[in-house]
């Protein structure tokens, strides 16, 4: 079992708690209590780097990260990537990204955009969502609307919200 700490051990052994986190860290075995070097085949861990994502436009911002429309190089799809915001975290990963990331992994519905993967960057704190990219969300179809709804479509959009809901009720 082991841990990742981060900073260079024998050039630094009080690490500066300001310096920025890198995934050229090492890892600290809670069996012995000391540090491992991440072989270099590990560096990314299961997930794939975002320099295989071409970032095309910003998209938008929300409270937890700013998103992009990207292609994926594999593919050549288009993908919305949403970077996790970090800012004063010293711990990790913020518990709100590590709970969008949970949560978003369990649904399966179409009217929830699907986490297709994470990807993640050169330093530790650069991790970010790939989802299905929508060219559309309420928020954009609200602020855009020329008139206002009809019936029919206010029906239709809070059905469409309720559906959603229930099975985030359900599933979760
Ligand atoms: N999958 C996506 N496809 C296309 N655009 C997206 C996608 N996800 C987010 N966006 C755009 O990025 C903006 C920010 O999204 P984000 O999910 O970070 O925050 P939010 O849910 O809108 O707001 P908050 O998190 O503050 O409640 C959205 O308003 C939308 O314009």
């Amino acid at each position: 079992m082991s841990s990742l700490k981060s900073n260079d051990v024998d050039t630094n052994p009080a690490p500066d708690p300001q310096a920025p986190i890198t995934r050229k860290g090492f890892l600290m075995s809670l069996n012995t209590g000391t540090p491992m070097p991440i072989p270099e085949q590990n560096l990314f861990g299961r997930c794939r780097p975002v320099s295989e994502f071409e970032k095309l436009n910003r998209v938008g911002e929300g409270s937890y990260g700013i998103v992009y429309r990207a292609r994926d190089t594999r593919s050549n799809e288009i993908v919305a990537l949403k970077k996790v915001r970090m800012d004063q975290e010293k711990d990790g990963l913020p518990i709100s990204g590590l709970r969008e990331i949970m949560i978003l992994k369990q649904c399966h519905h179409e009217n929830i955009v699907r986490l297709r993967e994470v990807v993640v960057g050169k330093s530790l704190d650069s991790i970010f969502l790939v989802m299905d990219f929508w060219e559309q969300d309420l928020a954009s179809v609200l602020d855009n609307m020329s008139q206002p709804f009809t019936e029919s479509e206010v029906k239709c959009i809070t059905l469409q919200v309720l559906k959603a809901l229930k099975y985030l009720h359900r599933a979760l």
